[in-house]
């Protein structure tokens, strides 16, 4: 299948395991620096690439000389803190090889489940990805400790993918893909090449971490897979541990797909369209033209505003004859958004005392 070739925005989330010698503690580097290889390829070809990659804690626990038995809460919080700075400073040295930038991304769950934080997520991955980098992600672990505790970078990748609007997302993992049951403990289980549903009969197959070092199994995979066909992008669990991993993977090596229906663009604006508005915002015929014609909604277009919204909430927009022209998230809140109404950008910050985005509604956050 090629399901790569034509990809325009993908995540790769690596494991733990993958990245850290288990006997040794150290990072691998060869394998490090054969992924760094992959991605240059897929940045040659004008793909976007956003690398999501644990191993902080099992970077920072040889570091500390932290004890082979599981970690306490504080210890885990220590290692991450430690390991991170490696494991960031180690992708930006094997991206450089290539002359490609890293930028380091730390998350907390928040950061997708408030809206107004995962709309200001997602404008930095633009900004970031607009200006060639390729964005390093991972939990913030040393400050968020139910991430510790209950998260797993697999359902982590996957709200990235979907914040990043993404249409594909690779799990490099220990294991070549989904099987009817957990390989390593059924040597009769069987590999899916692909999947359409996951139906409660898939749900049983998945099975909990193979490796001492990873923190998900295949059944926080599944859920990743869920949140990332239900956000229109398709997922790969594919094998992680050769060199030059995706590669491999477009190469034909084995891997189970979870395919999703339709794109990122018509599910998010579908998600758009199914929230209920919060407020209205009045334009001149200059910005529905605008509008019309594939761009945003800018200050300067708005001539009345109604209602009580705070950002990242969604608003009507009403044509100077009063008809609803679709539905937008708004960058500004409503009083914000009445004080600056008819002014050109230049005019915003002096009247807000900070500095302005340019649009009130940006075009991908409109639903008609
Ligand atoms: N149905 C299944 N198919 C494949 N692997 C499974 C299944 N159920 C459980 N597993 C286990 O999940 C492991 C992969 O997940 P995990 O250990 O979290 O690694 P990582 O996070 O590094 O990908 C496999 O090595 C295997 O032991
Ligand atoms: N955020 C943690 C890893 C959490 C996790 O999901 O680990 P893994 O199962 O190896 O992908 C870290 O960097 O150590």
């Amino acid at each position: 299948m090629a399901a790569l070739s034509d990809a325009r925005r993908i995540v790769v989330k690596i494991g733990s395991a993958l990245l850290v010698d288990r006997q040794s503690g150290e990072l691998r580097a060869d394998w490090l620096g054969s992924l760094a290889q992959d991605v240059a390829v897929l940045r040659g070809r004008g793909a976007d690439v956003i690398l999501v990659s644990s191993g902080s804690i099992a970077l920072g626990r040889g570091a500390l000389g932290l004890p082979a038995r599981e970690l306490t809460l504080e210890q885990s919080q220590a290692a991450a803190a430690v390991g991170q700075i490696r494991l960031a400073g180690a992708y930006d040295a094997a991206l450089a090889r290539h002359g490609l930038r890293a930028a380091q991304v730390l998350v907390t769950l928040d950061d997708s489940t408030d809206r107004r934080r995962y709309l200001n997520t997602r404008a930095t991955f633009e900004t970031l990805l607009r200006y060639g980098a390729v964005p390093i992600v991972n939990e913030n672990d040393t400050i968020a400790t139910d991430e510790i505790r209950y998260g797993d970078n697999d359902r982590m990748a996957a709200q990235i993918a979907v914040t990043a609007g993404a249409d594909r997302l690779i799990l490099l993992s220990d294991v070549d893909g989904f099987y009817s049951a957990n390989p390593a403990q059924d040597p009769g289980a069987r590999r899916f090449d692909v999947i359409e549903a996951i139906t409660p009969e898939i749900e049983a197959m998945a099975g909990d971490a193979g490796s001492g070092l990873s923190k998900g199994g295949m059944k926080t995979k599944l859920m990743a897979a869920k949140a990332a066909m239900a956000a229109g992008c398709d997922m790969a669990i594919a094998l992680g541990a050769p060199l030059n991993p995706i590669a491999a993977l477009e190469n034909g090596a084995p891997a189970t797909w979870f395919r999703a229906q339709g794109t990122p663009q018509q599910k998010r604006k579908a998600w758009i369209a199914a929230m209920k508005p919060r407020g209205r915002v009045h334009v001149d015929a200059g910005a529905v033209r605008a509008i019309e014609g594939g761009g945003s909604l800018l200050p300067a277009g708005v001539t009345a505003v109604e209602g009580l919204f705070g950002r990242g909430d969604a608003v009507e927009i009403a044509t100077p004859e009063g008809r609803t022209l679709g539905l937008g998230l708004t960058r500004y809140t409503a009083a914000d958004a009445d004080a600056i109404r008819g002014l050109r950008s230049g005019a915003i910050e002096p009247v807000l005392g900070y500095p302005a985005r340019s649009a009130l509604i940006h075009r991908d956050d409109m639903a008609f």
